[in-house]
């Protein structure tokens, strides 16, 4: 997986400390990304002590790392709740809004967070913030990246087509869509553009979780952060 922010070492301690969350019984919301891979192996490690659940991934890549540490997995579309969702952001505010999708996962990582009785952030203090002030990632669907980045506009960011790194062309979702990376500068009012940019047709989903975060667990250098 793609590693991002701070140390290792900072974002493992977070994750394994939330991965002790997880009590047998439970299904589990499987996040994406560097932070989130430390929760699936501490995961995988109970699974092999004993712990019974079963892990619903956000993504393919989540799946994959689930598959090969010994998580029991349950697709996205089997699932109508989940006792506990573990994941990682791109930015993280005082009041546990996030920005995420800098792994282009969000649509489903939102759709899991918010069956979630209890969603988990998973960081290190990079990703905090006063206020939300990265860039917000747009899922949407192809024909209407035009007419989205000219929404985009008329609210006041300023879109970028998210390019590959490792092929030629835009990155491609596992959904099959593409992603505008939308810059706003310091997001005051997070609610308001999550409204604005939910009722633009052709997002599929946006990279702003308002409200949906239970806790978060901030790994430092000599321990974790808990904030709620
Ligand atoms: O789409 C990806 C996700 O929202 C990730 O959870 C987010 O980008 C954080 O990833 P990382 O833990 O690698 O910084």
């Amino acid at each position: 997986m793609k590693t991002t922010g701070g140390s290792d070492d900072q974002k493992r301690r977070a994750a394994e400390r939330a991965a002790e969350l997880v009590s047998s019984g439970e299904t589990v919301g499987l996040g994406t990304g560097s932070t989130t891979a430390f929760a699936i192996r501490a995961l995988g490690r109970a699974v092999d002590g004993g712990l019974d659940v079963r892990g619903v991934p956000t993504s393919f890549a989540s799946r994959e790392l689930a598959r090969d540490v010994g998580i029991p997995l349950a697709s996205l579309d089997e699932v109508a709740s989940v006792d506990i969702a573990i994941d990682g952001a791109d930015r993280l505010d005082a009041d546990l809004n996030l920005i995420k999708g800098g792994g282009a996962a969000h649509a489903r990582e939102k759709i899991v967070a918010a069956a979630a009785s209890r969603f988990v952030v998973v960081a290190d203090p990079s990703k905090v913030a006063e206020t939300l002030d990265r860039s917000v990632p747009l899922e949407v669907l192809p024909d209407a990246r035009t007419v989205v980045a000219g929404a985009v506009e008329e609210l006041g960011g300023d879109p970028e087509l998210r390019r590959a790194e490792r092929k030629d062309g835009p990155v491609v979702t596992d959904n099959g869509n593409l992603v505008l990376d939308c810059e706003f500068g310091r997001i005051a009012d997070p609610a308001s553009l999550a409204a604005d940019l939910s009722a633009t047709p052709g997002v599929v989903e946006h990279g702003l979780f308002v409200g949906l975060a239970d806790e978060a667990y901030v790994g430092t250098d000599d321990g974790v952060d808990v904030r709620r």
